[in-house]
């Protein structure tokens, strides 16, 4: 029986005709209303700090707040993942001001993965404070890539609080400590006065910091670290995250030191309802090899869009691309223009450059009525504080547990009530499919815990040279990251030289510059919009056949370019801004070579590994898709061949135990096919990468094992932790990966089971039924049955 709630009213009334309990509606439920628990303040507290909190409105702190505070307090490095809106920030003003109250010379850095992350909450600690002599030294300031110089120069001299985010850490602060820091260090030994006092570090929304970005930011962290201790300080690490599965072990993974986690949320919250919703496939239209399609999860966003807002319900819904997002805002307004015109323009695309600014018009507009639905990109995932919000809708899985709840977190703030609806509308894609029929896994499951691998040696390696050149490496800092095999390489390559202090980087070593944190390892290939040489972005030069070829559709912040050309030689891609009505997607050819078993396991018949491994990859064209998700046709192409050196999860099969199975020689290449293209589909399950950083290949005989063998490889030169993850987890995969085919409504595999948006050949041969007896056999193995 459905119950009566909020968001099952507004279902029903929106829905009117169709029913809640039926339709593409796969799942309803229901977490209930929680009550505040409070806390006192804590003793330590300064009467400036506990003044100051009161006055702005707050009583007494939460429960959480003051346990994050106390841990932080007391020295203890802490992570608090508490829920959206539990006034986390609070968790770390506290110690942090009362630091600075009772000594003035007291310093903290703050880091956030968005500048706009960080200007809201200079914003409201600047509000906090504002007028009050106790905390008139503090100045907070923004440090980071749009700050003028003369601001930084004072935010240097002056400022006590720091806002920047790991990019300008990097590159811009710890260059600038010692002497030496790195000949790029035109700020050299102007932050050693803020270092030395540096009593602690907040590393907000840390779910962020995981694959490539989540190695290099472990690795600035602890840079970061040493060279506070090399200046006489301890900094205490405070991480937050609404979102954030064992935080402790999250943030002892992230610094490399013991940190203790805070759970226990003790800030209300209203009942919320949650629907998952599977669009139906549509009558009349086919995709790739004629396989059926469902309406997309855009189409039918605006139409969920349109019949809120005829509620009156005020809605997010929150879309993968700007282009996706604006094409969801017009279908609603379209909606409207016949059911009820007067509606229309109370329907607004996000679309802005995701500034501080923009988001507070956005949230001053939804809170005074004058815009009640909203379609927009994650931009306002983090940080939106609207009052009020009713309902979110989510077109498409965002890709993590995590991002599900940031986005379900904002309806619902409204502190008096804060009832609302969430809606996961899910999209053409096996991870899709599976979480809106087994709502457990993305309900009751915690969220995953962010994958990343600081002991990559192509990541690990070119730290080590910046660390060393920032001050000099100590043995017990190198074990300490478990760098000793690089460092005796990078010696070996006469990068590092060892003297009596430590270890040195050899004469003209500058390596801060060949790091990008957020972009991959390796060379780097610029794209740039040719009409105004606009810099768009950067993309591994290994990635760059497959993803800014000529006649590649590229987004960029929403934004929608086709690639004229490619040049590997010169590392440069040109594109031109256009809004095609299709996407592409690279069709290449891939070989896995094994060049080293790491670890491997035997259950009867089938063998699982981790490995070593060199994938060469040939782009011979591409395809291109309306956004219907109709094909249009297919371009060939012939770019040059390119190797990867990562890191691969396989399993072999012997093929008498197959040909049991009924899956015979003819049967084989599209069983595996098809289970290899559901289980990179699924991989993002368990761990937190998007299905775009993983490849896989799948063969009835590979040279190296002379068997039937299916790869499924980091898609990250020397790998970023997710084939490793897939491996230590493979029954779960596995069974996930099983469960998704199985679901699927389709008769012979479609996109939300086994077909692959990027599947070099052309998802050709796929077997659904195969890759389900395939599956099911590999975890009868698993299970010993
Ligand atoms: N102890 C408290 N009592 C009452 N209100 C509080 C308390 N602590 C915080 N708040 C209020 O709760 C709201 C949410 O706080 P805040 O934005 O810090 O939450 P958050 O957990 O950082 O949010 P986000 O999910 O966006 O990261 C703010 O309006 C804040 O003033």
């Amino acid at each position: 029986m459905t119950p009566h709630t909020f968001g099952t009213d507004l279902l029903r009334r929106s829905l009117a005709g169709t029913g809640t309990d039926s339709g593409p509606i796969t799942h309803l439920s229901v977490i209930p209303t929680r009550t505040a628990r409070f806390a006192e303040w804590p003793e330590w507290v300064d009467d400036a700090v506990r003044e100051a909190f009161i006055d702005s409105g707050i009583d007494r702190p939460w429960i959480h707040q003051a346990q994050a505070a106390q841990h932080a307090a007391a020295g203890r490095h802490v992570a608090i993942s508490t829920g959206t809106a539990s006034g986390k920030s609070l968790a770390y003003q506290l110690p942090i001001l009362d630091a600075m109250v009772r000594d003035q010379r007291s310093t903290a850095l703050y880091l956030a993965p968005t500048k706009a992350l960080g200007a809201d909450q200079i914003r409201a600690v600047t509000s906090l404070i504002a007028g009050r002599p106790a905390f008139s030294h503090l100045a907070p300031c923004a440090y980071d890539g749009d700050t003028d110089p003369e601001i930084r120069h004072w935010a240097r001299m002056h400022s006590r609080w720091i806002f920047t985010n790991p990019d300008m850490l990097h590159i811009g602060i710890l260059t600038g400590v010692f002497a030496g820091g790195g000949a790029a260090g035109p700020t050299r030994g102007q932050w050693r006065g803020f270092l030395r006092n540096l009593r602690y570090i907040v590393v907000d929304e840390c779910h962020h910091y995981r694959g490539v970005f989540g190695a290099h930011t472990a690795l600035v962290l602890r840079r970061l670290l040493r060279l506070a201790r090399a200046c006489g300080s301890d900094p205490t690490v405070i991480a937050a995250s609404a979102t954030v599965a064992d935080p402790a072990a999250a943030l002892t993974r992230l610094i490399g030191e013991p940190a203790v986690g805070v759970t226990d949320d003790g800030s209300p919250r209203g009942e919320r309802t949650i629907a998952l919703w599977e669009p139906d496939f549509v009558p009349g239209v086919t995709g790739e090899n004629d396989a059926p399609v469902r309406r997309s999860a855009g189409a039918e966003s605006a139409r969920l869009l349109a019949d809120f807002v005829i509620e009156g319900a005020r809605t997010l819904c929150f879309g993968r691309s700007r282009r996706g997002v604006e094409i969801t805002a017009l279908g609603a307004r379209e909606a409207l223009s016949h059911s009820a015109p007067d509606l229309v323009d109370k329907v607004a695309a996000y679309r802005a450059g995701y500034l501080a600014d923009d988001r507070r018009r956005l949230e001053q507009q939804i809170s005074e009525g004058e815009l009640v639905g909203v379609a927009t990109t994650n931009a306002l995932e983090l940080g939106v504080d609207i009052s009020g919000l009713d309902a979110v809708i989510i077109a498409g899985y965002p890709g993590t547990v995590a991002s599900f709840w940031q986005q379900a977190g904002r309806a619902g703030r409204q502190r008096t009530s804060g009832d609302a609806l969430v809606v996961l509308v899910a999209r053409d894609d096996p991870l899709d499919t599976y979480l809106v029929h087994h709502p457990s896994a993305l309900l009751d499951t915690p969220v995953e815990a962010p994958v990343f691998d600081p002991r990559n040696p192509y990541i690990l390696g070119p730290h080590l040279l910046c660390a060393a050149t920032e001050f000099p490496l100590q043995d017990t800092e190198i074990d300490a990251w478990g760098a000793r095999d690089t460092v005796d390489e990078l010696t070996a390559q006469g990068l590092l030289r060892r003297r009596k202090a430590g270890w040195y980087p050899a004469a003209g070593v500058d390596p801060h510059g060949d790091i990008d944190i957020r972009g991959g390892i390796g060379g780097q290939i610029l794209i740039i919009d040719q009409t105004t040489s606009e810099l768009l972005g950067t993309v591994d030069s290994g990635r760059a056949p497959s993803s800014v070829h000529p006649g590649a559709v590229h987004i960029h912040q929403g934004r929608s370019y086709v690639v004229d050309e490619l040049d590997l030689d010169d590392g440069l891609a040109l594109a031109h801004p256009e809004e095609p009505d299709w996407t592409t997607s690279a069709r290449e050819t891939t070989e896995v070579v094994i060049t080293e078993i790491i670890d491997q396991a035997t259950h009867g018949p089938l063998t699982v590994a981790l490995a070593d491994v060199d994938v060469t990859h040939q782009v011979v064209g591409y395809l291109r898709t309306l956004l219907s998700g109709e094909v249009l046709d297919a371009v060939a192409l012939d770019m040059p061949r390119h190797t990867l050196h990562t890191r691969a999860v396989l399993y072999t099969l012997p093929d008498d135990e197959l040909a049991a199975l009924g899956i015979d020689a003819t049967r084989l290449p599209g069983a595996l096919h098809a289970a290899e293209h559901a289980a990179i589909g699924l991989l993002p399950l368990i761990a937190t990468c998007d299905r775009w950083d993983i490849g896989g290949l799948s063969t009835s005989s590979h040279p190296d094992t002379g068997l039937p063998t299916v790869f499924v490889y980091d898609g990250h030169l020397g790998g970023a932790g997710f084939a490793e993850r897939g491996y230590t987890e493979f029954a779960t995969w596995i069974a996930a990966t099983r469960d998704a085919v199985r679901a699927c409504g389709c008769d012979n595999g479609c996109p939300s089971c086994v077909q692959s948006p990027k599947c070099g050949n052309g998802n050709d041969p796929l077997d659904k039924a195969g890759a389900v007896q395939t599956l099911s056999a590999i975890t009868g193995w698993l299970s010993g049955t």
